[in-house]
């Protein structure tokens, strides 16, 4: 396979579906799925709740494995979670007694301790406290910070670990529209300097047209599956105050907007 075949192919999902095993019987959530995602992509999952977005994120992050199908991440097939996936959660989940700095440390140390020197350790961990500007709370502790300080250290324990492919679950649905815009701007300008591959889930259609080049729109469940494949291509870096009045990007809300309340408005009971 040439290079930039296999950019255009970075994660490769081949008719994935996926199916738990409940009380009450087998309950299949994701059918279907089949999605490609190139090297540097941006890609928002979006679709409405319980249509399976989570439980895709976790195949690709190889937290579970499909009942059918296959994953592969950077030509290799996904057998479990691994360094080269990170993940960002709504709820940052940092450990409470340590430091921002001593979290972000412990994964660097997971992932580069063997074959480098504590001072390599903590200059990693140093540039990626610098990356989302929280260098001056480096010995904060995580109750001592905001929700969006949070999420940012988050994120750069993620990107710490220099993943392929940093994976995001609602990683700003938790904050307040001020601090989410900021967020995403400075996700924005962190992707555009780490040219990260991201697969972010999202509730939000603003959030999904400004920050990415490819909105993967879900079915309602069960058995949800991709229903449409959405390329945005608005020019980077994109501005959020000049982009609101440009009709490419009307366009682009308006065909989510209508994926989700006209064709897939009625949402399933699940069983
Ligand atoms: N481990 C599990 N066992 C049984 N059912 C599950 C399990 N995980 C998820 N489900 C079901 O699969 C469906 C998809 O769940 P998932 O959390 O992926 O949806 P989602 O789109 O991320 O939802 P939300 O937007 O509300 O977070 C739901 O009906 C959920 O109840």
């Amino acid at each position: 396979m040439t290079e930039a075949k296999a950019d255009s192919k970075y994660i490769e999902i081949h008719n994935v579906a996926q199916t738990f095993k409940t009380p009450k019987g087998s309950f299949p959530a994701l059918r279907g799925i089949t999605l490609n995602v190139a090297k540097g992509d941006f890609v928002a999952l979006i679709g409405h709740s319980g249509c399976g977005k989570s439980t895709l994120l976790n195949l690709i992050a190889g937290l579970t494995l499909p009942t059918e199908g296959s994953l592969i991440a950077a030509g290799r097939e996904i057998s479990g979670p691994g360094p080269d996936r990170a993940m960002v959660f709504q709820n940052h989940s940092l450990l409470p007694w340590m430091t921002c700095e001593a979290n972000i440390m412990l994964a660097v140390e997971r992932v580069f301790g063997k074959q480098e020197t504590k001072a390599q350790l903590k200059a990693r961990t140093a540039a990626a406290l610098e990356l989302v500007g929280l260098t001056h709370a480096a010995h904060k502790r995580p109750g001592e910070i905001s929700g969006g300080m949070k999420q940012r250290v988050g994120i750069a324990r993620a990107l710490s670990m220099e993943p392929k492919v940093l994976l995001m679950d609602e990683p700003f649905g938790a904050l307040d529209a001020l601090t989410r815009a900021k967020l995403q701007d400075e996700l924005l300008a962190i992707v555009a300097k780490t040219k990260s591959t991201v697969v972010m889930v999202t509730h939000d259609v603003d959030e999904a047209v400004l920050l990415s080049d490819q909105i993967v729109m879900m079915t309602n469940g069960p058995a949800a599956t991709i229903g449409e494949v959405l390329h945005v291509e608005l020019p980077r870096p994109r501005e959020r105050v000049t982009l609101a009045d440009d009709p490419r990007y009307q366009h682009y809300r308006k065909a989510v907007i209508d994926f989700l309340y006209t064709r897939q408005g009625h949402v399933e009971k699940a069983a």
